[in-house]
């Protein structure tokens, strides 16, 4: 028997972002081959972008997914969101080349706070959130502090484009495959503070730390490549990162539905107070996911330099939290 459609909601559906994600998900690769979806779409109520959304939605009808069961145009969160399981939530001014992504904070909070009020009124009480649109984990802060009868762990932050960058960098420095390495995580904000780590990390069994034995190669070549590769980007394009970023909102959305088997994946989630992390920020864990909830992983050891590079990106994530505090 086919199963019952589930309901995601796209904000920034005319975006870059939008343009590079809507296909994917309408084709299956972020919830599955046999799960239909009704696709919620929401744009600014303005004519040109609203008529920009028409137009995705023309080739999306152009492509004759066979599993997507609907389509709807929205100018409004409080029926984009209506009864919807998951919520993608891009829309937002990016950042430009000079710019830092806490930037964009006053330019893009009174959205995330809008959007909360509307997930908490209208969406389904199990709604999957994810926010991609920066500062990623403020803004997926100030959703989930707008929607105070929707369970915390509902929200997250996307830290899989760091840990999609991290796993790249740590294959082409020890000229293994991608696919083959585990274990690996980024720590705290989608900001040049993440700290991407790869101590616990293994290719093939072995330890990828032995494999590089190189902490000059870790701090100075690693981290800020890591760190700084999505402005390194904007460089390049005169636009920030928009396939890569669709790619890991699919990943990131997959394996929260659908489970990791055990393996570990980054995730922007609210703590809970493991490793310190006070209660609520919105900070980048390794979890392992199962049954539709992720679980964070325990136990590990940080060492002095991984402590130092914590408590930076939480610093700086603390201070987005106060500077925010005032709309909450
Ligand atoms: N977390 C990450 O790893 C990551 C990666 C890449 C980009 N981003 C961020 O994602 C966001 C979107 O990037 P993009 O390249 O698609 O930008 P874009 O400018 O191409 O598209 C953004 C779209 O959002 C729409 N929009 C703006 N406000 C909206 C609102 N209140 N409701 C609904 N739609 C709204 C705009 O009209 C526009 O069509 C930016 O904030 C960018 O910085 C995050
Ligand atoms: O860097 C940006 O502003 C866009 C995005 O967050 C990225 O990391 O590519």
């Amino acid at each position: 028997m086919s199963k019952k459609p589930v309901r995601v909601a796209v904000t920034g559906a005319a975006g870059q972002i939008g343009y590079a994600l809507l296909f994917r998900i309408a084709s299956g690769e972020m919830l599955g081959k046999d799960q239909p979806v009704i696709l919620q779409l929401l744009e600014i109520p303005d004519e040109k972008a609203q008529k920009a959304l028409k137009g995705v939605m023309m080739e999306l009808e152009d492509c004759a997914f066979p599993l997507l069961a609907g389509m709807e145009a929205h100018g409004d969160p409080m029926t984009a969101f209506k009864d919807t399981d998951y919520a993608l939530l891009v829309g937002a001014r990016p950042r430009g080349p000079g710019m830092e992504r806490k930037d964009l904070l006053s330019a893009n909070a009174a959205i995330f706070t809008a959007q909360g009020k509307a997930l908490d009124k209208v969406a389904s009480r199990n709604v999957k959130v994810l926010v991609v649109g920066n500062p990623a984990n403020t803004n997926a802060y100030i959703a989930m502090k707008s929607a105070p009868s929707l369970p915390r762990k509902n929200f997250t932050a996307m830290l899989r484009l760091d840990h999609n960058r991290a796993l790249s960098q740590v294959a082409a420095k020890t000229g293994t495959q991608v696919k083959d390495i585990e274990k690996l995580t980024v720590w705290g904000n989608h900001s040049p503070t993440m700290y991407a780590d790869y101590r616990f990390a293994t290719v093939n069994g072995k330890a990828v730390k032995d494999l590089i034995n190189d902490q000059e190669w870790n701090a100075n070549t690693f981290l800020p490549t890591v760190g700084k590769r999505g402005a390194a980007i904007i460089e390049a394009r005169g636009l920030s990162s928009a396939a890569s970023a669709a790619n890991a909102a699919i990943d990131h959305m997959r394996d929260w539905a659908l489970g990791t088997n055990g393996k570990w994946v980054t995730m922007g989630i609210p703590s809970d107070g493991q490793y310190g992390i006070p209660k609520d920020t919105m900070f980048g864990f390794p979890v392992t996911t199962q049954n539709g909830e992720y679980k964070v992983v325990e136990g590990l050891e940080i060492d002095a330099f991984s402590q130092e590079r914590i408590n930076i990106t939480l610093k700086e994530l603390q201070e987005e939290q106060q500077g925010v505090a005032h709309l909450l």
